[in-house]
């Protein structure tokens, strides 16, 4: 059985795990990946690039129908076969090959197969064709296994073999009719893509679609969904699945309706991949998410975790389950694994250099629904429920010159919300064609804890949408001086 010793070992090649490494070895340390699918991860082939590449064809002509003068030269329809081959194209149809060649430019060792631990600082990888390679951590092993569909325990429906976001990001045919279990960001972004590229899409959500964000952003995506053709159900589940004799899928809901589609997208969130992960060698329980400090140190009582070794990075923390901020934790991690193998000064402290900290108030998501859905940091709701004295901001995106131009007939909204103790931004929402670009800038405010009072010396230009920064400022109040 060979064997191999790196500084650190990777298990999972995803976006998280590519940047632990990457920062690991730009800190002085040897490092391998063990990957048992495509290097690169879901990000890049099941997820974020595929998803939005399907979506873009659509919101692109959405937008040239809102202008006057360019709506009259869209004389087709939408080419679902050519937005398929675009996605195939971003996908590098599903070949992990440049990525590979990134790892060895970036001298990162990469070895193929599944990865278990096996030890403390030791990993077992077993290969495709059953042959086994002993890995050996001098200091330190990174668990950045990603996270899977959830499948609930819904009567019928695994027999009926619906889409995961997998088959929906790489589907090759429309499906005439379909129906989406769940409402939130799978579903919504799907219900999009999909109803642009020609499907009837039902969608089944048992709460309001998008319920973790502000209300009015699910209540606009739904609008515009149904106004699309889209028929979207909120407040129903689904109670079982059977398959019809012409071959068609039945879910049957909780108020007595059925639903038939000829396919089934399951978007009901997601679970770890720590079922197979050897966690009960080291004392962790197998199939949980994997609770980390803001080192992204793996914490339990264990002894066999002692000596800070076992690092989790990504979706597997379920702290937020994005690929930019896997990738922002993985540089806090990279680093602080170097850190700790040198000996250097570990700079912990909130905000520091090897810490998470944004993980907690600063979460950007950008929702690539139209009207898309930029958000950062705390909703109403979760202010409130987190006991902060806040005021709550609106504007009416329709209202800017910027909006006027962009878009006719612009549709929109925005959300701030100010912690009145420290007169600071801690939430920013934006639903709206085109807001996607405006969602830094918040961030930038939430994470910088910029003073009102100094916001307004930042001047947004005329006439685009950040001029919504202006109008929130007006809502306000401007500070007098005195
Ligand atoms: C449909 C969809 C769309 C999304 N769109 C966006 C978006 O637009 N923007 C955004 O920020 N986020 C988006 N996300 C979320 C984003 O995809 C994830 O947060 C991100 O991919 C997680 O990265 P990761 O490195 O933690 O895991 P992954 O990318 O899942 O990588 C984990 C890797 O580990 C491998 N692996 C697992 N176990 C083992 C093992 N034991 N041995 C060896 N290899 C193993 C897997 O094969 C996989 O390649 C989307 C998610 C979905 C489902
Ligand atoms: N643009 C993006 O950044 C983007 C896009 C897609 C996914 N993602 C990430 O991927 C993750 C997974 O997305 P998702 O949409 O699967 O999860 P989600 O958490 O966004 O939504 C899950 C939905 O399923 C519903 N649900 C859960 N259990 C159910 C059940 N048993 N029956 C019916 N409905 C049920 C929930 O009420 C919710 O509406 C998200 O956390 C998101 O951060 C991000």
């Amino acid at each position: 059985m060979p064997e191999q010793t790196y500084d650190l070992i990777v298990v999972g090649g995803g976006t998280s795990a590519e940047n632990v490494a990457d920062r690991a070895v730009q800190g002085g340390l040897t490092a391998v990946i063990v990957e048992s699918e495509l290097v690169g991860g879901a990000c890049s082939y099941w997820a974020c690039m595929p998803s939005k590449a399907l979506i873009r064809a659509g919101t692109a002509l959405a937008a040239a129908r809102r202008v006057q003068g360019a709506a009259e030269a869209i004389t087709g329809q939408l080419d679902a076969m050519a937005a398929f081959s675009r996605r195939d194209t971003i996908v590098h149809d599903w070949s992990d090959q440049s990525q590979v060649d990134w790892l060895e430019s970036a001298g990162i060792a990469l070895v193929r197969g599944h990865g278990r631990i096996t030890g403390t600082r030791e990993v077992t990888v077993t290969a495709a064709d059953g042959s086994t390679t002993v890995l050996t951590a001098k200091h330190a092993v990174a668990l950045c296994p990603g996270s899977a569909s959830l499948m609930p325990a819904i009567p019928g429906l695994a027999e009926v073999e619906p889409w995961t976001s997998k088959e929906a990001t790489s589907a090759q045919v429309v499906p005439r009719t379909l129906a989406i279990i769940g409402g939130g960001t799978v579903a919504t972004e799907m219900a999009t893509a999909f109803t642009a590229l020609g499907s009837t899409v039902t969608v089944i959500a048992r709460g309001q679609l998008l319920s973790g964000l502000e209300p009015f952003a699910g209540e606009l995506v739904a609008e515009a969904l149904r106004r699309d053709g889209a028929t979207v159900l909120t407040g129903v589940s689904a109670n079982s699945a059977t398959r019809t004799l012409d071959g068609d899928i039945a879910v049957i809901l909780s108020d007595g309706r059925t639903v038939t589609a000829s396919e089934l997208l399951v978007a009901t969130g997601r679970v770890p991949r720590t079922g197979d992960l050897g966690l009960e060698t080291v004392g962790l329980p197998p199939g949980h998410w994997l609770q980390v400090d803001d080192t992204l140190l793996v914490q339990g009582h264990s002894p066999a975790l002692a000596g800070d070794w076992l690092y989790a990075v990504g979706d597997v923390t379920n702290r937020a389950l994005l690929t930019h901020q896997g990738k922002y934790q993985a540089r806090a991690a990279g680093d602080v694994i170097a850190a700790r193998a040198a000996g250097r000064r570990v700079d912990d402290a909130p905000w520091g250099a090897h810490v998470a900290t944004a993980d907690h108030s600063a979460v950007p998501q950008v929702t690539f629904t139209d009207p898309e859905i930029a958000s950062v940091g705390l909703t109403q709701a979760a202010a409130e429920k987190a006991g902060y004295r806040i005021r709550v901001l609106d504007y009416d995106l329709s209202w800017l010159g910027g909006a006027t131009v962009l878009a006719d007939g612009y549709v929109g909204h925005a959300r701030a919300i100010v912690d009145e103790d420290r007169r600071v931004l801690i939430g920013v929402t934006f639903v709206g064609q085109d807001v996607a670009e405006l969602l830094h800038a918040a961030t930038i405010a939430v994470v910088g804890e910029v003073p009102l009072e100094r916001l307004w010396h930042a001047v947004p230009s005329y006439p685009t949408l950040s001029e919504v920064w202006l109008r929130l400022l007006e809502e306000y109040g401007r500070p007098t001086g005195a």
